[in-house]
């Protein structure tokens, strides 16, 4: 048998590098893949790994990187990679980088926060009908609206058990991509103004909100939708915690102030609840999944 191409390394790690200036945050958000080939015959043909730059090894390769050099432009960063494990091992002869990029508008809010985001490429509206001849039921909605909070989000004080692992922390990442149905008085309306205003307030509200969990901020989003919008009765919320893990860099001597994260995709946590104007009857499904 003849071992032909054959190439190796970790696909797909998820990394969020936040630079802060002052109050004024950025936001690179990459998806890197490394491949690596060179003198792997014996790893494949008789087990001996001594050639072997190992797949955990390119992962933290990137952690560390984003730290040390930042990450100037996707092409920048896998060019920095690409010459690293190429010129660092001469076992290894080529590298392959691939990166997707994920772009982040800023929401911008009066005042001096700048540290909320919204990710780019609209979300997807939703409207659901009903009519029985006598009553109308209009509910409208969205879903995928991607936002993050780069600070501004506590969350300490919960339960702890014997099971519980979870580190209390004051500053954290804070990001979901909210799902939210509201159900409206009416059958009347400027439907596009009104959507309009409702996707405005929950950017603002989750801007806004010093966040002391997602339910508050989930709480606040909601509230400001009805607070906003008379002819609105109900708002049903359903936010996946995506949870952005900060990145242990001291074995690499490397301190990890708060800029580099790895954003896991699960499990996520599930937060979700109802706002409903006083007096108004909950007739949103609870389960939101097929609109
Ligand atoms: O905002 C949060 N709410 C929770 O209920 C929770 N649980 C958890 O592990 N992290 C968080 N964060």
């Amino acid at each position: 048998m003849i071992l032909g191409q054959n190439q190796y390394g970790k696909a797909e790690n998820r990394i969020v590098r936040i630079t802060r200036e002052g109050s004024t945050h950025h936001i690179k958000d990459l998806n890197v893949s490394v491949a690596l080939t060179g003198d792997m015959t014996d790893v494949h043909l008789s087990g001996s790994n001594a050639n072997v730059l190992t797949t955990d090894t390119t992962k933290n390769t990137v952690f560390a990187f984003a730290k040390e050099h930042g990450i100037a432009s996707a092409e920048e960063f896998g060019i920095l990679l690409a010459r690293h494990f190429v010129t660092g091992q001469p076992t290894i002869h080529s590298a392959r980088i691939r990166i997707e990029e994920y772009a982040w508008e800023r929401i911008e809010t009066p005042g001096p926060k700048r540290h909320s985001f919204v990710r780019e490429g609209r979300e997807t509206r939703t409207a659901q009908i009903r009519f029985d001849g006598t009553d109308w039921e209009i509910v409208s909605g969205l879903k995928d609206l991607t936002v993050l909070n780069s600070t501004d989000s506590e969350f300490t004080g919960y339960v702890k058990d014997r099971y519980t692992t979870l580190p209390e922390t004051r500053d954290r990442v804070l990001a979901t991509q909210v799902h939210a149905r509201w159900r409206h008085s009416t059958h009347e309306a400027d439907w596009d103004s009104s959507y309009r205003q409702a996707r405005e307030h929950l950017l603002a509200a989750f801007a806004d909100t010093y966040s002391l969990s997602l339910q508050q901020t989930l709480h606040r989003m909601g509230s400001r939708v009805l607070e906003n919008g008379p002819g609105i009765e109900e708002i049903r919320l359903s936010l996946p915690n995506r949870h952005h893990f900060l990145v242990d860099l001291e074995p690499f001597g490397l301190k990890n102030d708060n800029e580099v994260y790895y954003a896991a995709d699960r499990p996520y946590g599930l937060i979700e609840a109802t706002i409903l104007r006083d007096g108004a009857e909950a007739r949103i499904p609870v389960d939101m999944t097929n609109l």
